[in-house]
């Protein structure tokens, strides 16, 4: 087995340090041949490509968080080649949600030796960005873009910003319409989600990764205190079960917004939109699981 680990060497809020030697250590053990491909932040898509030619895994291992597991999924779409998941980010939502283990030895374990291979879902926007777990406009990408723009980590940045992000997001009045009909709604926030659950747990739907549909969640209102208290007892999301009511499932969709509006992908800053086109390519990716 030749397996390549894709490694974002600054992922999560403590060192990876102890992640790549439990590798080095099962690598050895299992006599697995192995390979690490650390990201920069810069050209990591193609330098991946690059690796997956020289190197020729059987399998690839993204170890980081959301981001990384979309950077590599992105690269491995359309190949044969199966993706895992060791969840070094501070979220790990589509880890969470595919119940990836969170100790580091066993999702090292699972990660190199797993046989349980699974289809996931890819989520398209406009036909050329992709999504493994969650994009979002509103509240939550306004936090993204100010993480990206002013940087701050963990819980002090999270909190730095909720507020902030709360204050300034005003309350959106848009239009969806799907293959099954035409939605008029209004919410401070829309969620898109290829998995069943947000990476703090929180249930969203009865979907899956592979179910061939995502989901469309409005969030209609943000009742401050339980934000704050879900944003500091989960991290990352704020998003409590009381804050959205309706969800529409479904394969395509075109939202238009009456105003343009903060966009993140997977944790990435996308910009401002006022309108989207999103499509599931269904099964494009393999992925192990437990
Ligand atoms: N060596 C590096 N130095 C700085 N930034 C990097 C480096 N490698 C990757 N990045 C950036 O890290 C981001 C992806 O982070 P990732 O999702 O893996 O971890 P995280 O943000 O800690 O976790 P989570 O998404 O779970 O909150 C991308 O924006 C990418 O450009």
């Amino acid at each position: 087995m030749r397996t390549l680990f894709v490694v974002n060497p600054v992922s999560g809020a403590s060192s990876n340090d102890k992640a790549i030697l439990c590798i080095h250590e099962r690598a050895v053990a299992t006599e697995t041949d192995f390979k690490f491909c650390y990201t920069s932040g810069n050209n990591d898509a193609e330098n991946i490509l690059e690796q997956l030619e020289d190197f020729k895994p059987d399998r690839v291992v993204a170890g980081g968080g959301d981001g990384t597991v979309q950077l590599v999924a992105r690269v491995l779409m359309g190949k044969n080649i199966p993706m895992a998941i060791l969840p070094l980010g501070s979220a790990n939502g589509l880890a969470t949600a595919l119940q990836i283990p969170s100790r580091i030895e066993d999702a090292v374990e699972l990660s190199m030796t797993g046989k349980n291979i699974r289809p996931l879902d890819v989520l398209r926007f406009d036909r050329k960005h992709y999504c493994t777990h969650l994009a979002d406009i509103g509240i939550n990408a306004r936090m993204v873009k100010r993480y990206t723009e002013e940087g701050g980590s963990g819980m002090i940045g999270y909190m730095k910003f909720l507020l902030q992000s709360i204050k300034e997001s005003p309350l959106l009045n848009y239009i969806i319409k799907t293959p099954e009909g035409i939605y008029h709604k209004e919410g401070y926030m829309v969620a898109f989600a290829n998995a069943h659950m947000y990476g703090t747990g929180i249930h969203i739907s009865q979907g899956s990764v592979s179910d061939g549909k995502f989901e469309i969640v409005n969030v209609e209102r943000v009742a401050l205190d339980a934000a704050i208290k879900a944003g500091l007892t989960k991290f990352n999301v704020f998003i409590d079960k009381d804050m959205f009511s309706d969800v529409i499932s479904c394969t395509e969709a075109d939202i238009t917004i009456d105003k343009h509006v903060d966009f993140q992908i997977d944790g990435e800053y996308m910009g401002e939109i006022d309108r989207l086109h999103i499509d599931i390519l269904s099964s494009y990716l393999r992925i192990v699981t437990p």
